[in-house]
């Protein structure tokens, strides 16, 4: 599983900042009322307790503290407790936690103990940004390009499917895609014989995932993979509205969905 660097999550609440203005650009409302339309709920202060998790290639460099920036952005109010794995567990439910959020290498959750929901963050980021690609107004048809179809890429790529969206797929894994095509009934997309989108879907974790003969002036590439799926040159080229953020959208996705 590709891990999150301390360097990535440096200036969290600025990434989230500026993902929050291009959101707002691309479908008319920011995250917050994505995820309030999507999922139809809204936080009122829920104590959130983060806990460290030392497991694995153990704690990542300010993961904890982007988590309690980021809750605190959506309107939670959050905590990281002071010791890290079952003691900080015992920790955040005995200072009075609604939401534990940890994580370690393979899965990083979001549990309500008010009402058991709990919430994985693979596919709720994928689905969340496929939610927003799919609000993108100035779309010129249903099609959609979905490159990665993983643990993040199949939920989003899915999701797209219901709600009636033309999925082009591509993976570089060829069984896979295989595996998707018939699972969604998407078409499977041939890098040979390319075609333009206004809609890219990536979660991949390969940079410049998605070639040039597939960008349109003014698309709109919601991508949650990491490094980015463009150069910052073919960015400006056709004036790409490119939706990245390396944690807060897909940990508000997860929050959204357990309210
Ligand atoms: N921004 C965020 O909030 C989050 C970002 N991520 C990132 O999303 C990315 C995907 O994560 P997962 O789905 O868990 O990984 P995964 O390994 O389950 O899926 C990645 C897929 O991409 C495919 N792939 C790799 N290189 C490719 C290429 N050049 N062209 C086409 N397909 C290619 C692989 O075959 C695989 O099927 C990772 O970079 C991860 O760090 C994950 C969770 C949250
Ligand atoms: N155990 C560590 C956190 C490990 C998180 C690994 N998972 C990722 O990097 C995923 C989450 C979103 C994007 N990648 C700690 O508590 O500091």
């Amino acid at each position: 599983m590709a891990l999150l660097t301390p360097e990535d999550l440096e200036n969290i609440n600025r990434q989230l900042h500026e993902a929050d203005s291009t959101v707002r650009r691309v479908t008319g409302l920011d995250i917050k009322g994505v995820c309030k339309d999507f999922y139809g709920t809204t936080p009122c202060c829920e104590k959130v307790g983060i806990v460290p998790v030392t497991s694995g290639n153990g704690i990542i460099g300010n993961f904890s503290e982007s988590l309690r920036a980021i809750t605190e952005y959506f309107g939670f109010d959050s905590f990281v407790t002071t010791m890290p794995d079952v003691s900080g567990y015992y920790e955040a439910v005995r200072n009075g936690a609604q939401i534990i959020l940890m994580a370690d290498d393979n899965t990083f959750l979001a549990h309500n103990l008010k009402n058991g929901k709990i919430a994985n963050n693979q596919p709720c980021t994928g689905i969340i940004y496929a939610e927003i690609a799919s609000r993108y107004m100035k779309a010129d048809s249903k099609d959609v390009l979905a490159v990665g179809l993983g643990k993040v890429g199949f939920p989003g790529a899915a999701h797209l499917v219901n709600k009636g969206f033309r999925v082009y797929g591509y993976d570089a894994d060829k069984a896979l895609l295989e595996k998707t095509v018939s699972d969604l009934g998407i078409t499977p997309f041939e890098p040979e014989n390319p075609r333009r989108f206004s809609i890219i879907f990536e979660a991949t974790p390969c940079a410049d995932t998605v070639p040039e003969s597939v960008i349109s002036d003014n698309c709109v590439i919601s991508t949650p993979g990491i490094p980015c799926a463009i150069s910052r040159e073919l960015q400006e080229k056709y004036g790409v509205e490119l939706i990245m953020e390396p944690l807060g959208i897909g940990t508000a996705s997860m929050l959204y969905s357990i309210l």
